[in-house]
């Protein structure tokens, strides 16, 4: 099997091209590359697959084995597979890429020398109906909604960006404790497909700090569509202009929300780490906690 390692700041991927449709045991398989000790290590497994409505199709497994229905990060990695292994013309700046969560998603290429050093991808319109996020909690928007995890108060702002997003506002995200209240968050009851959940700091009306405690993935160093719900949050909380820079632990997205066509467009870097072939033999061996 040829795979790719890819990242979008830090937030990576393990890349597979060549499959007509996603394998029997992907998610078995996303377990074992995915494991950083025993494996070849990242965030999750993305195939790039054959799309009858786009130019191609992406799936994204979780580290924990659990698919997702969309990744930001990750479209930006494929949209730069797809143009610099040539899966299109080389002419083509704008690509299409299809996802679960979000259909055909359009793609803006900048190109230097041949390489893709920046990708703006439309993320199409965030969900705000909290049943449809989603959440237990029957709202047109759910803003500032109260949760308690171990006895703490936070409030969460809940949007989807075809993935369920749940955005806390903090004093301090860049030193928030992430790993005590990600994960009780993640499974809270509120929200039934779990939840990837935002720590947010405000800067200024165009700069808010943000770290990611992602479902099936824990602590990521990026996460686009979080970034993309953070600034919907945001604005709808009135504490952000419409356009804003995002800065994550792997680097900054920039982030809109268009006014005109309701669509969000994330726009930062991909970067390819490496290609490699393996065999699978054996099984992952697991130490007892
Ligand atoms: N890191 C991603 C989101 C990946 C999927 C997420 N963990 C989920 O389960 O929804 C991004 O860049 O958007």
């Amino acid at each position: 099997m040829n795979f790719t390692k890819m990242h979008g700041l830090g937030n990576d991927f393990i890349v597979v091209a060549g499959e007509k449709e996603l394998p029997a045991g992907a998610s078995e398989l996303a377990v074992r590359l995915c494991d950083r000790y025993f494996g070849i290590g990242a965030d999750g497994l993305v195939y790039i697959l054959p799309s009858e409505k786009a130019d191609y199709k992406m799936r994204i497994i979780n580290s924990d084995g659990s698919e997702s229905e969309q990744c930001g990060n990750a479209v930006r990695c494929v949209a730069k597979y797809i143009y610099e292994y040539g899966m299109v013309e080389a002419s083509r700046k704008e690509l299409t890429v299809e996802t679960i969560g979000a259909g055909a998603q359009k793609v803006q290429l900048t190109v230097e020398s041949g390489r893709v050093t920046a990708v703006r991808v439309d993320m199409g319109e965030p969900i705000l109906r909290g049943t449809e996020v989603p959440t237990t909690v029957d709202l047109d928007q759910v803003l500032n909604h109260p949760i308690e995890v171990d006895g703490r108060q936070f409030q969460f702002t809940a949007v989807s960006m075809g993935n369920p997003h749940c955005v806390i506002y903090v004093d301090d995200a860049a030193h928030f404790d992430l790993g005590t209240w990600g994960p009780k968050l993640e499974v809270h009851p509120l929200f039934p497909r779990r939840v990837n959940v935002e720590f947010v700091t405000v800067k200024s009306p165009q700069a808010m700090d943000m770290r990611v405690w992602e479902r099936g993935a824990g602590p990521t160093l990026a996460c686009g569509t979080g970034a993309c719900a953070t600034l919907v949050a945001s604005v709808l909380n009135g504490k952000s202009e419409r356009s804003a820079t995002v800065s994550l632990k792997g680097g900054d997205l920039f982030i809109e929300w268009n006014e005109a066509d309701n669509h969000v467009y994330m726009t930062g870097p991909a970067e390819q780490v490496f290609e490699g072939q393996l065999s699978l033999p054996g099984r992952t061996r697991r130490i007892q906690d």
